[in-house]
């Protein structure tokens, strides 16, 4: 996932771990606009997905209309939540989906080469195989703790993480209840990505700090 150089890397100069920014489950788009950029600027994020659940089409294009160009002019990558067909006509940089958002073979050749994919894979070493073989981007992983966010059915470990890690080469997202307190077993198992929402979203000193807090973290890691 494209984006700025971060603060902190790994030993090869690459960056070990980065920051995936998923927005708040409702939002104004122009209003949340603002936060947004004042999210990005405060840190190294990596990508940005939007996830509205429950909105009116024309609510969700329009949200992408306003968000895509906050996110691209920075060079973070923004992706849509369940819609490969809306990422491709809106001009978005991917698609995530999950294990009941169709078919990701179709969505994988509606995207083409140029956008990415990402799949989630709960706590499933099969799906996340099945998601490599049918050209996923990344495989997400969670939920690793509690959240308020989402009804979250699976539970994570961090040893699925690591298993990931020695087995294959492509990148994996690390999600659910994560927060610069609780992050750094998922850094040190080797996440790729960390996807957060209310620890930047709702950050008692505002998502800028909650940015800052989790470069931080992963940088102490
Ligand atoms: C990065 C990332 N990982 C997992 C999810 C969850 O996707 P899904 O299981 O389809 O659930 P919804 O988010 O659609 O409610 C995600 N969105 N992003
Ligand atoms: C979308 C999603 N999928 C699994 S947990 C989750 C919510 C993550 O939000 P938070 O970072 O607030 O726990
Ligand atoms: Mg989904």
């Amino acid at each position: 996932m494209a984006a700025s150089a971060p603060a902190e890397t790994g030993g090869g100069g690459e960056p070990r771990c980065r920051l995936y920014l998923v927005t708040p489950p409702a939002l104004e788009p122009a209003a949340f606009a603002e936060q947004l950029a004042r999210a990005l600027d405060a840190g190294d994020v990596a990508a940005v997905q939007l996830r509205l659940k429950d909105v009116e089409e024309s609510a969700l294009k329009r949200a992408i209309d306003v968000l895509r160009p906050v996110a691209q002019s920075r060079d973070v990558a923004f992706l849509l939540n369940d819609r490969a067909d809306l990422a491709v006509q809106h001009g978005c940089d991917g698609a995530h989906l999950g294990q009941t958002d169709g078919d990701h073979a179709k969505a994988r050749k509606l995207l083409g080469p140029e956008r990415m994919l990402g799949i989630t894979c709960h706590a499933s070493r099969h799906l996340a195989m099945e998601a490599g073989e049918v050209g996923a981007d990344y495989v997400a992983f969670g939920a690793f703790f509690p959240t308020a966010t989402k009804v979250a059915e699976h539970r994570a470990e961090p040893e699925i993480l690591e298993w990931w890690a020695e087995m294959f080469e492509l990148p994996s997202v690390a999600i659910g209840g994560i927060t610069a307190e609780n992050c750094a077993p998922l850094v040190r198992a080797g996440a790729d990505f960390l996807a957060v929402v209310g620890a930047v979203w709702n950050h008692p000193e505002g998502p800028a700090a909650g940015v800052r807090a989790l470069n931080d973290a992963i940088a102490a890691a």
